[in-house]
């Protein structure tokens, strides 16, 4: 695995710089009931590759859905149907005039990724997979001659996303004079399975925490577009026609869901990001493992896989180590087996009532945590409570809660050690409550997942409703699990 090649979500710093990236959590084991979404039907529309509103660029006379997975069923491989369209052959034939040499891969519609990249031939542990030549690139540095000047005589504070999503906003706008017309319209046509484009009683469905991811990201992609319309007042030449939100919101979801790092090492550099043709088409497992660099000897850009593929094999990159919650909201699909998947508790654990504490010791409570650095980021994984909830909850179940007392002066002190490892419990019946109440915790979003599994249960089934089903059918089966621990009398 590789951070090289990740596509460049809104919530990490490279893309946006606003959202902090996801903490790393501890890997959990698969949950046990994933859906996999391996109907025919999921084939297509999971990837947005050939659905009906297509953006202007798209010329209706264009070979269709059906007719495309007609194509597609006709060059059947062992696991997924090669696309042949005459839309990937001009985008063959543009890749070879831009000096991207041949590869081994080749692009079809896979039963449970949608479409992706096959292996045309047996692809050993260290073959280079893609190269995209620098010009192919597209980049704040090879934007630079079209925008560079602009941007300064702007003044104002723009990034790279920003600008990129801006620039293929531009290009749908005149495809014909742009030359990239063959790329243009391999794109997605629509992002529907991006929570950011949710209904809201589908968004309301979602994990609370998801929801503020989406809320933060709807706002950026609003702040950028507010930001492009102020660039464009003084550079209206660029517009063939008044740049609609839609029209931005489409080219920055592009941009979040396809660029890639440049510098891995480097990923505060948010300008590092590059919308890279074809290796673009390479979807993500997290099990996937490559490398990537520049290579100044072909001038291109090239991602090494350190595993072996066979012929008809998908091959896949990493996105990155995520949970199913924050791939759904940044790049609108959800894996199974992930061992990222993890429960998000806070908001359960602050309105938690405990006996016999009253508000004012809670508020004091909040507060001390917050001093000790474990006020939220409270998560369950399978089989695994985090070592940030035990402590919240222990601090919790401290009572009576008298800052003043010597008793719980006393207790407060120990509660430090126990969080510094010095001593185990605070009192045998503190320690005894802990499971009680975590179980407690678990009863409610137990309760909300059954909640919404009915609601969802009686929704028209599209790829949305699966995701949001699969979701919660794994926090289930993480909180099952907690619960079970917490029964077997297991240590948490
Ligand atoms: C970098 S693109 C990969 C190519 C894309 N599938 C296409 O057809 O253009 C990232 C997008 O691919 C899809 N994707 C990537 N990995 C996937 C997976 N394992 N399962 C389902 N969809 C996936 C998601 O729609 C995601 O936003």
């Amino acid at each position: 695995m590789t951070e090289l090649f990740i596509p460049v979500p809104t919530g990490s710093v490279a893309a946006a710089g606003q959202m902090p990236p996801p903490k790393r959590r501890k890997p959990d084991k698969a949950p046990a009931t994933p859906i996999q979404s391996n109907s025919r039907e999921s084939v297509s529309a999971r990837n947005n590759g050939s659905t009906s509103t297509a953006p202007v660029y798209h010329k209706q006379s264009r070979k269709g859905r059906t007719s495309r997975l007609r194509t597609a069923k006709k060059n059947k491989d062992l696991n997924g149907a090669i696309i042949k369209d005459q839309e990937y052959l001009d985008f063959l034939e543009w890749l070879k005039n831009m000096g991207c040499p041949r590869t081994k891969l080749t692009l079809a519609e896979f039963s449970n990724t949608g479409r992706g990249m096959m292996a045309t031939k047996d692809i050993k542990a260290g073959e280079v997979i893609v190269q995209v030549p620098e010009r192919n690139l597209v980049t704040m540095k090879s934007l630079q001659s079209t925008y560079g000047a602009r941007i300064a005589r702007f003044g104002k504070k723009v990034n790279s996303h920003m600008i990129i999503a801006l620039h293929i906003a531009l290009l749908v706008q005149a495809p014909e004079r742009s030359g990239w017309l063959p790329y243009l319209r391999m794109l997605p046509k629509k992002f529907d399975t991006m929570p950011v484009r949710y209904p809201s009683e589908l968004l309301e469905l979602l994990p609370q925490n998801a929801q503020v991811h989406v809320k933060k990201q709807k706002a950026k992609i609003e702040a950028d577009y507010n930001i492009t319309l102020d660039f464009l007042q003084t550079n209206a030449d660029l517009l063939t026609r008044p740049l609609q939100y839609e029209e931005y919101e489409w080219a920055w979801l592009v941009v979040n869901t396809r660029c890639i790092y440049l510098d891995a090492k480097n990923q505060s550099a948010a300008d590092n990001i590059a919308l890279a043709p074809m290796l673009d088409f390479l979807n993500h497992t997290h099990d996937a493992k490559t490398e990537g660099a520049f290579c100044t000897k072909t001038k291109s850009y090239q991602i090494k896989t350190l595993l072996p593929y066979k012929k008809g094999e998908q091959v896949f990159i990493n996105y990155g180590p995520h949970d199913n919650c924050f791939i759904l909201v940044e790049y609108g699909f959800v894996t199974p087996n992930n061992p990222y998947n993890y429960v998000t508790v806070d908001n359960d654990f602050m309105q938690l009532s405990i006996p016999g504490e009253s508000a004012a010791a809670k508020k004091d409570k909040l507060e001390l945590l917050d001093m000790a650095g474990y006020h939220g980021d409270y998560v369950l994984h399978r089989n695994d409570v985090s070592f940030r909830l035990l402590a919240g909850m222990r601090l919790r179940l401290v009572n009576p809660f008298n800052k003043s007392s010597v008793a719980t002066q006393l207790a407060i002190a120990q509660w430090h050690n126990v969080v510094n490892g010095e001593l185990d419990q605070i009192s045998p019946e503190n320690e005894r409550l802990v499971p009680i109440h975590i179980e407690r915790l678990c009863d409610e979003i137990l309760a909300l997942a059954k909640k919404n599994l009915g609601i969802l249960a009686r929704k028209k089934t599209t790829f949305t409703v699966m995701h949001l089903q699969q979701v919660w059918i794994e926090a289930r089966d993480i909180i099952l699990s907690i619960i079970d621990k917490i029964h077997r009398k297991e240590e948490l």
